[in-house]
Parts: C-alpha cells; sequence; structure tokens
C-alpha cells in the first residue's frame, strides 16, 4: 500500500459531482489542514483483507455463506470503552454462533463497527420548544448536545474519527484473534446473561451443543486452527467524501484504489444517485461495497447500479442491503429480485429490517416493533424462497448493551420501557436478547429455506 499523490487528484473522479448530506464545514481552511494530516496517516485496513472480503462475499452471492452484518447505528467518540465494545463483539460472535450451528452455514461476520460514525439525516434541521439548530450528523460532524455550539460542523471531528476507529479496530482485532473469540468460549459469550433472559437460557443450551460437538472432535483427534479465531470484519456507510477520500489510496500491488478506513463501506439510501458523487465513488475503490435500496428502487435503478458498480459481474463485489419496511417487502422486492437475476449479476442480497420499521412512539422516542423486524426478514426469506434465489444475510443496527430502545422481543420491552434506557444517538437497536432472538429464529428460517 502506497500513498501516491496521483491517488488524491487524478484518481478522485467522484470529486467534481454533486455529493447529497455533506456537512456544511464552516472553515474551508481548517477543513484542508485536517484532510492534509488525514492523508498522510495509515491505513485503517490493508487492501488484501479487503480483497478476502470480497471473496467471502462471493461465497454468499453464491448462495455458500450467509452474512452477519451488525452493529451500533452511530458508534459515539464517547463509548469506545473496552467494554462496550467487547459487549457488542460478543454479541456478534453469539449470533454468530447461533446461525452457524443451528442455520447449518458458515457465516461471514461484519460489523458496523471502527467507522460508523456518521449519520445521513431526513431534514437539515431539529427544532426544540422553539429552537431551531443544525440537525445531528454523527460524531466525526458535530456533537450531540442540543447546543448550537456543539452543532456547528468541526473537521477536526474527521481526525478523531480516525483516532477512534483505529481503537476500536486495534481492540476488535485482538479480541478475534488472541484467545477470546476461541470457539471453546462459547460458555464464556454468555456467562453476565444466562439466567436473566430467555434467550440467554436458549443460547446456553445451544453452546452446550457446540461443546459437545468440539469435544467429540476433540476426541478424535482434530483441534483445527479455524476454532482458535474468528474472521471479522469492519464496516460502515461511506457518507462524508472529504474522509473516505483522505483514506483512499492506491494499492501498491495492484495499482487500484483502495478506501482503507474499513473492510466494506455501503452507500446509503440517501446517497444512491446514479450522477451522484457516492456511487462514483464506489464505483472506483475495489474493497467489496453495499449498496442500501428502499422500497422506491426501481430495477432499472438497480440494474444501473451493477452496472456502475459492479460492470464484471465479480460475485462478492457488489451487495444489495434492502430495507423495505415488512409491510412492503413482499410486493416491492420480487421485481427487483427477479429482474437483477434474469441480467446474470450475481450479487449478494441482504436484508435489512430496521430501516423500514421506524416510527415514533407516543412518548417521542423514535423506536421499532421486534416483530416487524422479524416479519421483513421473513418476507425476505418467503421471496427469496419463491425465486429460487439465496437469501445472503441480514443487516443489523444492534448493541451489547440491554437498552431499551425497540419493543417487543422475548424478554418484552414495552413502550412505557422505552424511557429506561434510551441511549441511541440517532435510531434505535436491538438489544442483546432481541439480537439473540432474531438470531435463533434467522437460523430457523435458513434450515427451513
Ligand atoms: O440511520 C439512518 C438514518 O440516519 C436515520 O434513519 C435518519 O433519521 P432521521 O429521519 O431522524 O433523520
Ligand atoms: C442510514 C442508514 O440506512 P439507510 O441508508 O438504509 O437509511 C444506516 O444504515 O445507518
Amino acid at each position: 500500500m502506497t500513498l501516491n499523490a496521483e491517488s488524491h487528484t487524478g484518481g478522485h473522479t467522484w470529486k467534481s459531482l454533486p455529493a447529497a448530506q455533506q456537512p456544511d464545514w464552516p472553515d474551508q481552511a481548517a477543513l484542508r489542514e485536517v484532510i492534509a494530516e488525514l492523508e498522510s496517516y495509515p491505513p485503517l485496513v490493508f487492501a488484501g483483507e479487503c480483497d478476502q472480503l470480497r471473496d467471502r462475499l462471493g461465497a454468499v452471492a453464491r448462495g455458500e455463506a450467509f452474512l452477519l452484518q451488525g452493529g451500533d447505528c452511530a458508534e459515539a467518540f464517547d463509548a469506545i470503552g473496552a467494554d462496550q465494545i467487547r459487549n457488542k463483539l460478543k454479541t456478534l460472535l453469539q449470533m454468530g454462533a447461533v446461525l452457524t450451528y443451528a442455520g447449518q452455514v458458515p457465516v461471514v461476520k461484519v460489523g458496523r463497527i471502527a467507522g460508523q460514525y456518521s449519520k445521513p439525516r431526513s431534514k437539515p434541521t431539529e427544532t426544540r420548544d422553539g429552537v431551531t439548530l443544525p440537525t445531528y450528523r454523527g460524531d466525526s460532524v458535530n456533537g450531540f448536545e442540543f447546543t448550537e455550539k456543539a452543532r456547528i460542523p468541526d473537521p477536526q471531528r474527521l481526525k478523531r474519527m480516525y483516532q477512534a476507529s483505529a481503537s476500536t479496530l486495534n481492540l476488535v482485532r485482538a479480541f478475534t484473534t488472541g484467545g477470546y473469540a476461541d470457539l471453546r468460549q462459547v460458555h464464556a459469550w454468555n456467562q453476565d446473561f444466562v439466567k436473566s433472559s430467555p434467550a440467554g437460557q436458549r443460547y446456553e443450551a445451544l453452546a452446550r451443543e457446540i461443546d459437545r460437538a468440539l469435544n467429540f472432535m476433540n476426541a478424535c483427534g482434530v483441534d483445527p486452527e479455524e476454532f482458535k479465531t474468528v474472521e471479522f470484519y469492519s464496516s460502515h456507510e461511506a457518507l462524508i467524501l472529504d474522509y473516505e477520500s483522505a483514506l483512499t489510496r492506491t494499492d501498491s500491488r495492484t495499482g487500484e484504489l483502495y478506501d482503507v478506513s474499513g473492510h466494506m463501506v455501503w452507500i446509503g439510501e440517501r446517497t444512491r444517485q446514479l450522477d451522484g458523487a457516492h456511487v462514483e465513488f464506489a464505483a472506483r475503490i475495489r474493497n467489496p461495497v453495499g449498496v442500501k435500496l428502499g422500497p422506491t428502487t426501481t430495477p432499472e435503478e438497480a440494474l444501473s447500479l451493477i452496472d456502475r458498480i459492479d460492470p464484471n459481474r465479480e460475485p462478492g463485489r457488489l451487495t444489495f442491503i434492502t430495507r423495505m419496511g415488512a409491510d412492503k417487502i413482499r410486493d416491492k422486492l420480487p421485481d427487483l429480485v427477479e429482474k437483477v437475476t434474469a441480467s446474470g449479476a450475481q450479487v449478494a442480497w441482504i436484508c435489512d429490517p430496521m430501516h423500514g420499521n421506524t416510527f415514533e412512539a407516543a412518548s417521542g422516542h423514535k423506536t421499532r416493533r421486534f416483530d416487524d423486524v422479524l416479519d421483513e426478514v421473513k418476507g425476505f426469506f418467503e421471496v427469496h424462497k419463491g425465486l429460487g434465489t439465496h437469501p445472503g444475510g441480514i443487516h443489523m443496527e444492534l448493541t451489547g448493551d440491554d437498552v431499551t430502545e425497540c419493543v417487543g422481543g422475548g424478554d418484552e420491552i414495552f413502550v412505557d420501557d422505552l424511557h429506561q434506557r434510551y441511549e441511541t444517538a440517532c435510531d434505535p437497536r436491538l438489544n442483546r436478547s432481541q439480537s439473540l432472538d432474531l438470531a435463533f429464529l434467522v437460523a430457523e428460517m435458513y434450515r427451513d429455506q
């Protein structure tokens, strides 16, 4: 990987195109200084790791593996302590164990982590008690606090985003390769949880089965290295192009551009304009790329996105993350999948059952019903079963903490409970128990498929 001056000018074709959802940085000189500094920082991930993830996602696209992608709606600079990161990872590892064992499918694990600091918003401003301020756009841009000062976009935050991503990724790498993620730890990931929750108890029963299987293999003299570490990748929305461009480098092996801020990046529902900068950016980098598709997406748009981002029809290069809403998925998804499949493209189809199912509770909290989330996933599986295509995975907003942000689940949270631990900076996340409930139900759906 080299830092090639050329890559910051000639190759960055997206810079001349309109980019939606960008902050109004008030101090352009300060922004330029920050960008120059970011350009001198080392990569957070290596191009070879991105290639490896593209291969793994190729297996998902071919129907040989399942993608579990999840994490915070918005990571926060003040939440990068070891416990918080470990809790998130633990939840994803537990979900991965459930899907692998109960679903009997290899699971590709990708966090919404170590870079998910930027949020596209529906409105540019927010009004409280007659006071109107710029909306919060993620810790990479401005502060969550509702004050004039906090809400001014500050480019220094882009450096903090890099630093927070680096610290998080460092710990994630340590946890996933340093023994914590060893499959013989399946019980340890559940210790603080088992007694108090039905999902934890169900998980414990599964962990005992995994243990027996491991003991059996051990007794047969088999103790594969694959069980001792976990392959885990980072991902985030490539939203703030000043940041992503500064972290886009030319790979010395191939001369190709890679966004080295994360292994996989995705383009959101609000920034996937075919003539916009984000799609051009996605087309130019070699990382595996996701694109969110909401209910208004036409098959023609999906096909044009494929032509732009995956012209060589390379399985693993492009992942379509559909987020239709439980009430629309059965109507909207079939036409998309049918026409994309007929075109010969082999994209990975992933279900985001979160973003189409948000509503505001009477208390003013943005929330989601667990049952709607589940129903969208069910619809996703039904559509793919009907068409004979592969339901490739799920994309979740979740946390390892016992928050009360989404209603329902086995350990039921009611609308009146929302205020108890409502901690998200933007959208409501499934808590650990709801995440595990969902993993068990998805594993059943996958096996039945
Ligand atoms: O997480 C996704 C978006 O940033 C979010 O749904 C936008 O939320 P808003 O409608 O409150 O702006
Ligand atoms: C903003 C997001 O989703 P979408 O683009 O699908 O609304 C997100 O996943 O954080």
